[in-house]
């Protein structure tokens, strides 16, 4: 006999520096996805009073698109610690084309409740397109990465962003355009792009972003923002889903499960099970 044990309660404890008590802010607020300097007032009372429902156990699916080379892994991996950034050397040296897709789960605790990103690193090679855009469904964000170097790169996002959006609802869906290698460009470079950048940003609704996975400047501060709109969304979501609900029906659902999985079974007389 088998026994299963609840994944969540094996887990660890969030990591100290994946707390976020704070709204962190836009970039620009040229091209953001609000503005406020804080956290919707009923998303920080239904924290407190612990009203997130399903919103602790979600796992929010991020993908990350973009040209080839333009920088998407390293910068997941400058968030979750995989490069050693200080080694400028071996970072210049270390493309390894992304084939196909790879996926790394990043836990962050937000205004006391678990959240937890799963970022979903494309290939930018077009002979691999066609194997990433099978992994687009079910996105909550989609970051759109280019090289701030690289102009091209630039004006390739809206195909990208298209691209993601035939496999997913756009009503649901956050958008960062985001620039990388920041550190090898000259500031009059930099001010140029950042200007169609931002124009772009605003064409396709999407919150701007400039960064350096190589020094680090703005990695942290821009997942942690990912992560809190994410959340926000999702237990704004939760409110108006229980809004004509009383609390506590997730804990009555919950104990009635057996019902619900019978009632599921009947429904999907094909099911594998
Ligand atoms: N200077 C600098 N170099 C960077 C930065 N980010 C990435 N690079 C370099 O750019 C190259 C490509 O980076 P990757 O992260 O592998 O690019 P990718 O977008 O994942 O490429 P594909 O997987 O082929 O789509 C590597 O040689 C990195 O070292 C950065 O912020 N600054
Ligand atoms: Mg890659």
């Amino acid at each position: 006999m088998s026994y299963r044990v609840s994944s969540m309660s094996v887990l660890p404890p969030v990591r100290k520096d994946r707390i976020i008590a704070e709204l962190p802010q836009c970039f620009s607020t040229d091209a953001a996805l609000h503005t406020k300097t804080d956290f919707a007032k009923k998303v920080r009372t239904a924290c407190q009073e612990q009203r997130t429902g399903t919103v602790g156990f979600k796992i929010s699916k991020v993908i990350v698109v973009g040209d080839l080379a333009v920088g998407k892994t390293c910068l997941i991996n400058s968030l979750t610690g995989l490069t050693l950034r200080f080694c400028k050397d071996a970072f210049d040296k270390n493309y390894k084309a992304t084939i196909g897709v790879d996926f790394e789960m990043e836990r962050f605790e937000v205004l006391g409740v678990p959240f937890s990103l799963q970022l979903w690193d494309t290939a930018g090679q077009e002979r691999f397109k066609c194997i990433a855009s099978t992994y687009y469904r079910g996105a909550q964000t989609v970051i759109i990465v280019f090289d701030v170097n690289d102009v091209a790169s630039l004006s390739h996002t809206k195909q990208w962003l298209e691209d993601a959006m035939k496999e997913n609802d756009p009503t649901n869906v956050q958008i960062f355009l985001v620039g990388t290698k920041k550190d090898i460009s000259s500031p009059a470079q930099y001010a140029l792009i950042e200007k169609d950048a931002i124009q772009i940003s605003q064409e396709i609704k999407a919150e701007y972003w400039a960064l350096s996975s190589l020094t680090g400047e703005n990695v942290k501060e821009f997942f942690f923002r990912v992560a809190s709109l994410a959340f926000e969304a999702n237990v704004l979501a939760e409110l108006e889903k229980s809004g004509t609900r009383q609390i506590g029906d997730v804990i009555r659902i919950n104990s009635n499960s057996n019902n619900l999985y019978a009632a599921s079974k009947k429904k999907q007389p094909n099911c594998c099970q």
